[in-house]
């Protein structure tokens, strides 16, 4: 257990942890180069392509020190958004040490501080990373000063390093063997291992990357899943190194997977404890908690025939996300589809995009709603996440709706901007804090719906990008909100409907009819936008009729230009979806959340 060391790479987003990864596994040679692809850990799709990292993976490294003793350093891989953090903390409590990369011309973020004290928390040894430093940018000696100031930490341990260069990557390696501890635990000591991640292979079942605290674990060995309950036995285990290497045996202290037959990651949950079934461990590794989705939105087939695929696309998706909860909903607009719940709104958008691109899916989403507690008269509770299914107020005794505490770092020439912005959005400032001379770290209290739509895009437009955003949901407080519906010429759209604050109600209700006339197309008729609570209109807009005839501009002659220009009008159209005789673009339903610029 002496040669071995189990640590994360922290960062905020953007700073460089994915980049440093690809070096480390450059470093120890396990993959040859012409198989290197960049980014390595990042595997999926959406995640190379936006560049964020969304699922963990780990790998193993063999490293030999400069003391000539090999060692095993595992990597652990970390997603990098504020919507994945429960998953964040699961990969930081299966390790010992973490490094804290730094942006040498950024300087200290909202994430870097985040997740400094998630590292904190599970009392993992801390070194400092200064990356980039080959950017003209880079400003050393500031960061340092931040290392010191804002982060309490020790800057003179600070490693400096260029990702992209490959300076200092041998530093981080040596860094680790000489500065993080090794692993404790017991070999002998009935097995307590703990479920930091598991994906699905479509030939092998679940995988489950663990770590193993104490105990020993092989092939043969019947597991105990502790929260479910399960049992199950263990075909195969083995470490990471990029691609699966199995093993006689996992023992304590180290970082590994698990096959063990298991049909879908939904049956494994991320922070669950594994023990054997012959030999259970006492109790369950602290810290267990389920990742509860937060913001809910149903999704249509926007052809009426796509349910069934849509079903089956959604099932696999669930096989490797074990976060994504749905079930079956019904619109009278929209027709059949599925009322999701998602961790965040990065993730939302997430599935979306997998399931258009991987699934060849044309969808339509409803408007991202938060998840309200309802009070009613006779003191039932209701549970609400669909505008649509809210009760008639004169029944309801009190609504409660989630609040987050936010942590936003700007530089202080955006105080003003930053705080009108959250107080717009109903926010509470609670505190702020210089961390340097002129960065400060605002906190605030804010209704998790003000945030869900664009709040952070807005945040980064009003600070030119300089404002950091990190999050937590605190608790549910009493607030009065009332039903905005939408009716389209003259009939109720359920899936526009959305939850406002009543003080707010009058100019949403004019907002969204406003966009809704913007991204609604003419049609031949003239189309009534109407916006109405408690079945009185407080806001209207028109689309005036237009008549467009494409093919008149062929003259009659050429039947294949005139099949072209149907098609590629057919095309057009595939996104949009008829409701009662208008057709409704994508985009519109996301509309009605948008406020005013
Ligand atoms: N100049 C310079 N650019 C770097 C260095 N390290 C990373 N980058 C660039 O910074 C950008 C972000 O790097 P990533 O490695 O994707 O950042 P990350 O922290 O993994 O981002 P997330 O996956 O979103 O958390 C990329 O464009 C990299 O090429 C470095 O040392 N110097």
């Amino acid at each position: 257990m002496k040669q071995i060391r189990n640590f994360s790479i922290i960062a905020h987003i953007d700073h460089g942890k994915s980049t440093l990864s690809d070096r480390l596994i450059q470093a120890v040679d396990i993959v040859s180069d012409r198989d290197f692809k960049d980014q390595i850990l990042d595997n999926m799709d959406i995640e190379r392509e936006r560049g964020i990292t969304i699922k963990s993976q780990s790998v193993c490294l063999p490293y030999t020190a400069k003391d000539n003793k090999q060692y095993f350093l595992n990597l652990i891989d970390t997603p990098g958004h504020v919507d994945f953090s429960y998953e964040v903390s699961r990969a930081l409590a299966s390790c010992e040490g973490a490094f804290l990369l730094i942006d040498a011309s950024q300087g200290v973020e909202a994430q870097t501080l985040a997740n400094l004290y998630m590292a904190l928390e599970h009392n993992l040894e801390i070194i400092p990373v200064i990356n980039k430093i080959d950017l003209p940018s880079a400003d050393i000696e500031r960061v340092k000063n931040q290392i010191e100031e804002d982060l309490g930490l020790d800057p003179e341990k600070a490693i400096l390093t260029s990702a992209k260069t490959g300076t200092g990557i041998e530093n981080i390696l040596e860094g680790a063997v000489k500065y993080l501890p090794p692993p404790s635990g017991d070999s002998t000591l009935p097995l307590r291992a703990l479920i930091f991640d598991s994906h699905y292979d479509p030939f092998r079942g679940t995988i489950i990357h663990v770590r193993l605290f104490d105990g020993t674990l092989k092939a043969g060995d019947t597991i105990k899943l502790m929260y479910n309950n399960a049992f199950y036995r263990v075909e195969e285990v083995g470490i990471f190194q990029i691609i699966r290497i199995p093993q006689k045996k996992l023992s304590a202290g180290q970082v590994g997977y698990i096959i063990a037959g298991i049909k879908t990651v939904s049956d494994t949950r991320c922070g669950d404890t594994i023990t054997l079934k012959s030999k259970p461990c006492e109790g369950p590794l602290p810290g267990f908690k389920e990742a509860k989705p937060v913001v809910f939105s149903s999704i249509y087939p926007v052809a009426s025939d796509g349910y069934e695929e849509l079903a089956v696309a959604l099932e696999k998706l669930k096989l490797n996300d074990a976060s994504l909860i749905y079930e079956k909903d019904t619109s009278a607009a929209l027709g059949f589809g599925f009322r999701c719940g998602f961790l965040g709104l990065l993730h939302l958008e997430v599935v979306q995009e997998r399931l258009e691109r991987e699934y060849d899916l044309s969808l339509i989403l409803t408007a991202p709603s938060v998840r309200y507690e309802i009070i009613m008269n006779d003191g039932e509770t209701l549970i609400i996440d669909n505008p649509a299914l809210y009760p008639d107020p004169t029944m309801i005794e009190k609504t409660l709706e989630p609040y987050i505490r936010a942590g936003i770092i700007v530089p202080d020439r955006y105080m003003g901007a930053v705080m009108s912005l959250c107080l717009d959005r109903r926010g509470i400032n609670k505190n702020y804090q210089y961390l340097t001379n002129n960065r400060l770290e605002m906190i605030f209290e804010l209704p998790l719906a003000e945030i869900v739509y664009d709040f952070y895009d807005k945040l980064k437009s009003i600070t030119q990008g300089y404002g950091s955003f990190d999050y937590e949901i605190i608790d549910y407080r009493e607030t009065d909100m009332v039903k905005l519906d939408i009716l389209i010429n003259g009939e109720k759209v359920d899936a526009l409907a959305q939850l406002v604050h009543r003080e707010r109600s009058v100019e949403r209700g004019r907002t969204a009819c406003e966009k809704l006339k913007d991204e609604i197309p003419r049609q031949m008729f003239k189309i009534a936008i109407q916006g109405a609570i408690g079945g009185k209109i407080i806001s209207r807009s028109t689309v005036s009729p237009f008549r467009k005839d494409v093919t008149a501009k062929c003259y009659g002659g050429d039947i294949s230009r005139k099949r072209k220009l149907l098609e590629k009008q057919r095309k057009g159209k595939k996104r949009m979806k008829m409701v009662g005789k208008v057709m409704i673009p994508q985009s519109a339903f996301l509309s009605v959340l948008k406020t005013d610029d």
